[in-house]
């Protein structure tokens, strides 16, 4: 588990991260989300010990990173996707960094395995695709088989099969009871990948929870609803004040469940031809709250001594 508590970090009067606190829980992929320069780089690299935070802590596993005594093996991270690799071969060089970690060799060769580079282990990494070094990164963060995993940003620069290859890798240590951390732009690629979401805009917690409720919540509650009755539906909903609008001959009608919406049309008398719940995008919620927050901090420019 990682655990922000009023986690700050300023440079000089930029605040980039302000009084952050969140969980997340093992078992599961949780998504972290946020406009750019909304601060999840700090926040990650605070995590992983690479920047004091000004203020607040951030634990893992309920220790912090300085104090752990073996990190590789309690938290692997996949930071910079475009980092310039040296001219060695994948094996030697994951075999370079067990061996400055207390990893036993053996291990190498589990990791290329599990990343599916076993047969590329001998070729020079300068010569890898963007999609074969992010595999090898993720090997890297995997060598001391830890119980917590960051990705920043991993998908970034991948086609079509690399997205999904490592989506599904992603889930699949999180089945292992892994506590799975991955920031992203890529908003409906997070919709696909995380249960849950920290979501954060100028530095602050905007949302922390499912990814479903998060959605819900921006978007609103709405159904789609046709009849062959439109005057009776529209006379019915508009008696009870319950607010729609009109889209194609059908109504969009708001606040009401379909199970609420198909009762109050039985009880009315009035047929229905289509009730069909309108979930919104993941973006559009973006949108919508990381909008909000831009506004509300545009109006109150208080800024943390
Ligand atoms: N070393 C630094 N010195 C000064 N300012 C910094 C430094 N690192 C980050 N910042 C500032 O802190 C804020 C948060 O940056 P950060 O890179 O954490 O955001 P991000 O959410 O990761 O953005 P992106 O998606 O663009 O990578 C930005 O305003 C950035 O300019």
């Amino acid at each position: 588990m990682i655990e922000a508590t009023g986690l700050t970090k300023h440079y000089g009067t930029t605040v980039a991260v302000r009084d952050l606190s969140f969980r997340v829980e093992p078992g599961r992929v949780t998504g972290f989300l946020g406009p750019n320069g909304a601060g999840k780089s700090t926040t990650m690299r605070m995590i992983l010990g690479l920047d004091r935070p000004t203020r607040g802590e951030v634990l893992i596993d309920g220790q912090r990173y300085a104090d752990l005594r073996l990190p590789l093996r309690e938290v692997g991270a996949l930071l910079d996707a475009n980092w310039r690799h040296p001219n060695r071969s994948a094996r030697n060089h994951l075999r370079w960094m067990a061996t400055s970690n207390g990893i036993p060799d053996s291990r190498v060769d589990e990791v290329l395995e599990l990343v599916g580079l076993s047969s590329v282990a001998k070729k020079r990494a300068g010569g890898f695709s963007l999609g074969m070094l992010q595999r090898l990164g993720i090997a890297s963060a995997l060598l001391g088989d830890p119980r917590v995993l960051l990705f920043d940003e991993p998908v970034n620069g991948l086609d079509p099969e690399g997205i999904q290859w490592i989506r599904t890798f992603m889930h699949a240590l999180a089945e292992e009871g892994r506590t799975i951390f991955v920031s992203s732009h890529l908003l409906s690629e997070m919709a696909q990948t995380a249960r849950d979401l920290v979501v954060i805009g100028k530095g602050s917690l905007i949302y922390q929870g499912t990814t479903d409720d998060f959605v819900h919540r921006a978007t609103g509650r709405t159904v789609r609803v046709r009849s062959p009755q439109p005057e009776d539906l529209r006379t019915a909903l508009t008696e009870r004040r319950i607010t729609f609008t009109e889209q194609d001959g059908a109504l969009l009608v708001s606040d009401l469940t379909s199970a609420e919406l198909g009762d109050l049309a039985f009880s009315a008398g009035i047929t229905l031809h289509e009730l069909s719940p309108q979930t919104g995008s993941l973006e559009e919620a973006f949108m919508q709250l990381t909008g909000e927050s831009v506004e509300f901090r545009t109006g109150t420019p208080k800024e943390p001594g």
